[in-house]
């Protein structure tokens, strides 16, 4: 074995326990990962998220996107939404991400977060429309953002790096014991997509 070895190892778990959360790195060339970002950018019907958060009706700036094999009802913060059917570019990817991650993949998620500025907040992804444990692959754009997993009980934390290009998997019982978050940042100016490939329970 190499110990001096730069190379990522994807079998590697990043979680101490609870979950299994392994890091690809990145999947593209720049000029390809540019590419992805720009199609997604232009191609992707971005809406303001909206939530009813105890009564109050919140508009986020970060805007979100939500596709499917079929037209999936998708309900959380008491909204609904459909799911729209794939563009040629997300079909590329979820196929990529299911032959990477050998997990199959149903609907797809995307976030736009203009800027550090915007971010997510500590939640995990365990809504009851997605199938129990199953795999989710996350492939980011654009600028390089600080990703942070806190366990539910020991509140032991994990902290990496999502680079442009790359995909992570979360799987097995990660969203029942960790929260996962994406903090705001005053260093990035620039712009990130990510896509969570998801499996809904159907
Ligand atoms: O932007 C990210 O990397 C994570 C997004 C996320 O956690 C989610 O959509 O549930
Ligand atoms: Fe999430």
């Amino acid at each position: 074995m190499d110990l001096f070895s730069t190379e990522l190892n994807i079998d590697q778990n990043l979680l101490p326990y609870g979950g299994t959360v392994n890091y690809y790195g990145k999947l593209f060339s720049r000029q390809e990962a540019d590419n992805y970002f720009e199609v997604l950018m232009n191609t992707i019907e971005w809406k303001n998220d909206e939530a009813f958060i105890m009564g109050k009706h919140i508009i986020t700036k970060r805007k979100v996107a939500w596709y499917g094999n079929e037209a999936y009802s998708y309900t959380y913060s008491n909204r609904s939404k459909l799911a729209l059917p794939w563009t040629p570019e997300l079909l590329q990817l979820k196929t990529i991400a299911e032959k990477q991650t050998g997990h199959s993949y149903n609907s797809c998620l995307l976030n736009l977060y203009h800027n550090g500025d915007e971010g997510m907040a500590y939640h995990s992804d365990d809504e009851k429309a997605l199938a129990k444990d199953s795999a989710i692959a996350s492939l980011s754009f654009g600028a390089e953002r600080r990703f942070l997993f806190k366990h539910k009980q020991s509140k032991e934390t994990v902290t990496l790096f999502l680079e442009h290009g790359s995909l992570l998997v979360m799987k097995d019982e990660t969203q029942t014991n960790w929260l996962h978050r994406l903090p705001p940042t005053k260093k990035i100016t620039r712009p990130r997509v990510n896509l969570t490939f998801r499996t809904m329970d159907v």
